[in-house]
């Protein structure tokens, strides 16, 4: 029986559905050059730190844009979209559950702090129960971002009891993140975008969830919401 102590929440598409945001304002910046922007594209970037989610746009698709500029088109399109971001099914209620039952929780995202200042706003009671949060693109000690598993090993780090990885559940919505939290050693969930392709991961995870509504906490030796 798996006994979980600690859990790691990723930020986009796992707890606000920002991930909508993404592929709005990338896929209008690269319409703009004639270009399509396709899950396979966006699946590389998801969970990269910005600049290297960048480059991959920019040299997958070949648009006339330097990283900075790309960076400066997608932060003015984000800003106007990310405070509409709704929080995703199943979300709140673990994210409180947990919090009641003083599991300690945390946060790892390939945002920058700017990103996820603009992404939390809107839920900011929601996301002060969380323990700490670990930006990959700001963070010095997060040397790489996802697919390596810098921010979920950084991010455990910092509890101050210091979890060992097999205590550690990873939440993720993305392969990149997926990957980070084994690499990590710890337990992995995964609520894939349907278009994802589980063929690699599947057998990797402990569980995969169509949302966090499915979360069961006791399989994870976790207290259950009855409690
Ligand atoms: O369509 C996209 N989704 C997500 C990203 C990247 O993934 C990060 C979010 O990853 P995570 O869910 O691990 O926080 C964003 O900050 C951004 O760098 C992206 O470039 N394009
Ligand atoms: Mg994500």
């Amino acid at each position: 029986m798996t006994s979980i102590t600690h859990v790691i929440f990723d930020v986009d598409g796992l707890i606000v559905d920002t991930e909508r945001c993404y592929t709005e304002t990338i896929s209008e910046i690269c319409q703009r050059y004639g270009k399509t922007f396709t899950w396979e594209i966006k699946a590389k970037q998801m969970g990269q730190k910005e600049a290297v989610s960048a480059k991959i746009a920019i040299d997958e698709l070949g648009l006339p844009l330097t990283v900075d500029e790309y960076l400066t088109e997608v932060r003015a399109k984000l800003e106007e979209k990310l405070p509409h971001a709704q929080l995703l099914p199943g979300a709140e209620k673990l994210i409180r559950h947990l919090h009641k039952q003083k599991i300690p929780i945390a946060v790892a995202t390939g945002s920058d702090k700017w990103g996820f200042a603009k992404k939390t706003a809107p839920h900011a009671e929601l996301f002060s129960l969380f323990h700490h949060a670990v930006c990959a693109s700001d963070d010095p000690d997060v040397k790489h971002g996802k697919p390596e598993p810098d921010c979920f090993l950084v991010c455990a780090e910092r509890f101050p009891d210091q979890p060992k990885a097999d205590k550690v559940l990873v939440l993720e919505d993305a392969p990149n993140g997926v990957e980070a939290g084994i690499k990590a050693g710890m337990h992995v969930v995964w609520v894939p975008d349907p278009r994802a392709d589980q063929s690699g991961l599947s057998g990797k995870v402990d569980q995969i969830l169509e949302s966090l509504e499915q979360f069961v906490p006791e399989k994870f030796g976790l207290p259950p919401y009855s409690s």
